[in-house]
């Protein structure tokens, strides 16, 4: 972000002048005209305040203003002189119904005092909306950690790209709703928030095994297997094949069911291994043994032992936090920070899953997920994910993209499915 500010083609006055409008507009659109508060920060989130406030009153808007201490830049004490309405101590603020939060942004540092942070959360529990520039104040911008007490917002805008803690949890949960203002920088680094994917098209001349061969282990546990393999069938695979030394029940007909197969079979579009898994870690040696791409995921990630067994393996693993830990450790910095280093010590693309999933890659790239429904909270939402990046895999798309898109439209099909859903429901919305 800080590099996108040095090498922006506007003058800072002119973003800072773009970003307080932008607060002032969504603030307006979103609560509509009624008496606004605005806390303003020592620093450019305060001056985004300034701003915001100067143009909210040009609306109309009855606004007050109060402030923590002087202006500490000169872009803010310009805002601050611009302003020119009268501004009171933080601690004398009275409540508003609409109060918007411009006491820190991506430079906090340190937590807010206690006294503060207190004043913050009276002041947002008793608005009827609370807005937050940038990010809550409070509330680390690359890690999603939170420094101190941090209230929930119900709007953030989030001024020219999205920050790491716009999408980890915790901070992602205080935000409400997240709006993306364009004041006309962009985001140079090498994360993103993961898009709707373009997924390969059925060539006309398509037959079965050109549209991807999925080819699944099954283990102690075949009804996680089913829901996977299922997923597989649904995302456009064009065979799926389990292998089981015992029939599988609720599998599509379409399905094929086999005994042994060769791994080392070219058709193979992607080994799934780990679904149902259970205490077999030979099976997942006998999947390392091809060189066909792979999905590990479940209790195959448990079995890997050493990460750098997973170099040359061109594979996508899934772990949720137990099983990330179980294969990575405890390692240091953020959630994207260890998925980074999971990936490069693996050499495989590593889907840290949670209710802030996120993609890492060897090379350094870093998906997050937008935000996906809480309710995906229950049992074997996993097993289908897994079963979907596999066909994504089998159909063509490199591993990164083919783990983005299935984290997308996992998350997307959550949705649709709506709050009492069950695994097997997912299917039906993929
Ligand atoms: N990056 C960009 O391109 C743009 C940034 N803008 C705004 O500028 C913000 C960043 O501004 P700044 O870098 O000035 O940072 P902040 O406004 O977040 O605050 C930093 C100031 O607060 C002090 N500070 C940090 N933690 C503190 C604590 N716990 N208690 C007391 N003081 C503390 C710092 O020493 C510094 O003086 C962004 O969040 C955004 O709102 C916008 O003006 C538009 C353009
Ligand atoms: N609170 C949440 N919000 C959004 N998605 C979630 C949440 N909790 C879990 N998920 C998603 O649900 C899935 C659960 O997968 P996993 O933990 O492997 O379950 P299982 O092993 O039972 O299939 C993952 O895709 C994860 O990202």
């Amino acid at each position: 972000m800080r590099s996108a500010e040095a090498a922006a083609p506007v003058a800072l006055s002119e973003l800072m002048e773009r970003a307080g409008q932008s607060l002032a507009e969504a603030a307006l659109r979103f609560a509509g005209p009624v008496p606004a508060l605005l806390l303003c920060g020592p620093g450019n989130n305060g001056g985004d305040g300034f701003v915001a406030a100067r143009y909210l009153h040009q609306r109309e808007v009855e606004v007050r203003v109060a402030a923590l201490g002087e202006a500490q830049t000169d872009l803010a004490r310009a805002a601050r002189a611009a302003w020119g309405g009268a501004i009171e101590p933080i601690e004398d603020a009275a409540p508003a119904p609409l109060v918007i939060d411009c006491l820190f942004g991506t430079g906090l540092k340190r937590g807010l005092e206690d006294a503060v942070s207190e004043r913050l959360s009276g002041l947002v529990k008793s608005a009827q909306w609370a807005v937050a520039a940038d990010l809550p104040s409070g509330v680390e911008a690359d890690s999603g950690g939170l420094l101190s007490q941090v209230p929930a917002f119900d709007l953030t805008v989030s001024f020219g790209a999205l920050k790491p803690a716009h999408r980890l949890m915790p901070a992602m949960a205080r935000m409400g709703r997240v709006v993306l203002a364009d004041i006309g920088i962009t985001a140079d680094g090498p994360w993103f928030e993961i898009g709707e994917p373009a997924l390969p098209p059925v060539a006309p001349d398509a037959h079965k095994y050109s549209r991807g061969l999925v080819h699944c282990l099954t283990g102690e546990m075949p009804g996680a297997m089913a829901l996977a393999a299922s997923a597989a069938a649904r995302s456009g695979a064009g065979y799926v094949r389990v292998s089981t030394s015992a029939p599988i029940a609720g599998l599509p007909r379409s399905v094929v069911q086999v005994g042994d197969a060769p791994l080392a079979d070219p058709r193979i579009g992607c080994l799934l291994v780990g679904p149902g898994l259970g205490k077999l870690p030979q099976l997942l040696t006998l999947a390392l043994t091809s060189h066909r791409p792979k999905v590990i995921d479940a209790e195959a990630i448990g079995h890997v032992g050493d990460p750098a067994r997973l170099k040359g393996q061109d594979a996508v693993i899934t772990p949720h936090s137990g099983e990330f830990a179980t294969l990575f450790g405890e390692l240091p910095g953020s959630k994207a920070e260890q998925a980074l280093a999971a990936a490069a010590a693996s050499g495989a693309v590593v889907v840290y899953k949670g209710a802030d999933t996120l993609v890492a890659a060897p090379d350094g790239r870093l998906g997050f997920a937008p935000p996906a429904p809480a309710w995906l909270a229950t049992a074997g939402t996993g097993d289908v994910l897994a079963g979907m990046i596999a066909a994504l895999r089998a159909r063509g798309m490199p591993a990164f993209e083919a783990a983005c898109a299935g984290v997308w439209l996992h998350g997307r099909a959550a949705e649709r499915a709506g709050p009492y859903m069950i695994a097997d429901d997912l299917l039906e919305w993929l």
